[in-house]
């Protein structure tokens, strides 16, 4: 590739901002300090950078736990969304939003439904109509959809709490089945305290969730759609999917099986999460990226966490912010 060669395009990401007009504090285990209010400056810088950049970003992925759970006891649910979406705002490109747990600590799905937070408008409709009936008649579907931003590009946005008893309130069917395969993983009372303390299963607890059938059937019929249009697919959502790109306990429940539907596609080439802060990076098996984004609520007020993508037709370069490091992914089949 020439030096400076131009991208196709680019596109901003940022992960687990957890803003709250709160003093710092320290996660559950009193091993990281978070940086509740001063997430928002960070955003602030991100925006700034990419409205700067010289090839501008022509989308944002936000990974997901865009505002704290510590705002819903305090009743700030809605201003510190509507601080947080004004940040947004700022940036010249649309942000395409992932649904973490901490959405659903201030919200009922309903409410996000209906919310700024859905961003399902800017999915692509004309070319592919096929996979959309899979959702339409069902009562609890998922939050996914995906879209092409270029030709032979396409970016699939996944629901990782579709199978989840966070999102899903009682009586709903959905509820009741994630809650039995929880506690079928989890003998705990509290749900949220992992059922071993080392290892995959630490994964089977309250704050993650799953795909649902449904869901991992439609994400299917889009790789295929894909995989015919010799398109390259980067799929995303809150939870990482990979064991060597996280943290056990950040992994989604069911990885295995949306890691399976990912192998079974020559599309894929690149998977993208936020939820464990730390970060994390692998190429797996089949030369697919995942990457994992350091969290922005962690991330100290002098550094960052943040990156903006520049697209070629035979790999992403990452370019980096602050914890978020450069990287060079080369599609699988280059
Ligand atoms: N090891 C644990 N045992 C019990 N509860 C936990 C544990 N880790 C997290 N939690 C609880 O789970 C919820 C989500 O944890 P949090 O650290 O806020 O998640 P995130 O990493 O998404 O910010 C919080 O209510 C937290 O108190």
């Amino acid at each position: 590739m020439e030096e400076n060669a131009q991208p196709l395009f680019t596109f901003g990401v940022i992960a687990d901002i957890q803003y709250a007009d709160i003093e710092d504090g320290f996660n559950f285990l009193q091993t990281r300090k978070r940086y509740y209010r001063n997430s928002i400056s960070l955003l602030n810088s991100a925006t700034e950078k990419w409205n700067a950049e010289p090839v501008q970003p022509s989308f944002i992925l936000q990974l997901g736990d865009i505002i704290d759970g510590f705002n819903n006891p305090r009743k700030a649910s809605e201003k510190a969304l509507e601080t947080v979406v004004n940040g947004f705002n700022k940036c010249k490109a649309k942000a395409h939003h992932a649904w973490g747990n901490h959405e659903f600590y201030n919200f009922s799905r309903t409410y996000l439904m209906d919310s700024v937070l859905n961003s399902k408008h800017l999915e692509s409709t004309s070319e592919f109509q096929s996979a959309k009936h899979v959702e339409e008649n069902n009562p609890e579907p998922s939050y996914s959809y995906h879209f092409s931003p270029a030709p032979n590009f396409r970016f699939v946005l996944l629901d990782a709490y579709d199978i989840s008893i966070i999102g899903r309130g009682e009586p709903s069917r959905k509820y009741y089945q994630s809650l039995k395969y929880l506690q079928e993983h989890n003998k705990n009372t509290n749900l949220n305290f992992p059922p071993e303390p080392t290892g995959m299963k630490q994964r089977f607890v309250e704050f993650n969730g799953g795909f649902s059938r449904e869901q991992l059937d439609w994400l299917n019929k889009v790789l295929t759609f894909a995989d015919n249009n010799q398109e390259k697919v980067t799929v995303m959502c809150h939870l990482p999917i990979y064991p060597a790109s996280t943290s056990p306990i950040c992994l989604a429940w069911n990885y295995e099986e949306a890691l399976s539907v990912l192998h079974s596609h020559q599309c894929v080439v690149c998977f993208m999460a936020g939820h464990d802060h730390d970060g994390g990076y692998c190429v797996d098996e089949c030369g697919i990226h995942h990457l994992t984004f350091e969290g922005v609520i962690e991330t100290p007020p002098d550094s960052n966490a943040f990156g903006t993508m520049y697209v070629y037709e035979d790999r992403m370069i990452l370019k980096g912010n602050g914890r978020v490091k450069d990287r060079i992914l080369l599609y699988p089949s280059f």
